[in-house]
């Protein structure tokens, strides 16, 4: 089985805002940054698992093969702070996240272990079908959650690994056997 792990292209956020879970869309011009994501993706998938967020759903919908939309592939929920600036969340709030993001939430959010506990229960489902070619079509924190499962990277570690917007990154499943082929191609 042939994965794909693909970040969405930019979304229409102003710089420094927190947007996990809020429904952004595509920032202008977004065809061209499709196009080119697309480039390096195969024509033919099998099937194209998506988050539902509209940023994801919006390359899904570009793409060759059955489209499955799954929440559990949502970005990290940031609850209270949702389309919040960073720097005017309270800093009693957010500085001891900061220091312990595995395992702290934000307020009426969830913690990044959370969302690994999410994610792994699709990548076990998805790794029991027999499927040729697979696109993941998802989010930074989602993205490297599933790497870190892959490498069996303590998940405080993963934010050391690039996943840039429309970026690629491609895992192979040979008889249980797991291989990353490259990680963060755009
Ligand atoms: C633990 C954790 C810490 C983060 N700090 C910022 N973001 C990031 O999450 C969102 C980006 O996701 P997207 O791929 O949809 O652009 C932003 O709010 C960004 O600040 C984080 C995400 C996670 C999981």
């Amino acid at each position: 089985m042939e994965i794909y792990l693909v970040r969405h292209t930019t979304p229409d956020v102003p710089k420094g805002t927190c947007y996990g879970q809020s429904d952004l869309p595509l920032a202008m011009g977004y065809q061209k940054d499709l196009a080119q994501t697309q480039s390096l993706l195969p024509e033919k998938l099998g099937a194209v698992y998506s988050s539902p967020l509209l940023r994801c759903k919006t390359l899904a919908w570009e793409l060759e093969g059955e489209i499955n939309f799954d929440a559990r592939l949502k970005e990290l929920n940031f609850g209270d702070w949702e389309l919040k600036k960073w720097e005017d969340i309270p800093k009693e709030q957010l500085n001891p996240w900061m220091e312990s993001y595995v395992e702290l939430a934000p307020p009426k959010g969830e913690s990044y272990l959370q969302l690994a506990e999410r994610v792994k229960a699709f990548w076990n489902e998805l790794l029991e079908k027999e499927l040729d070619t697979v696109a993941i079509i998802s989010h930074g924190g989602v993205i490297r959650a599933l790497l870190s499962i892959i490498l069996d990277l303590d998940l405080k570690n993963s934010f050391k690994l690039q996943i840039d917007y429309g970026s690629v990154s491609q895992v192979s499943i040979n008889q249980k056997q797991i291989t990353i082929q490259y990680i963060n191609k755009v």
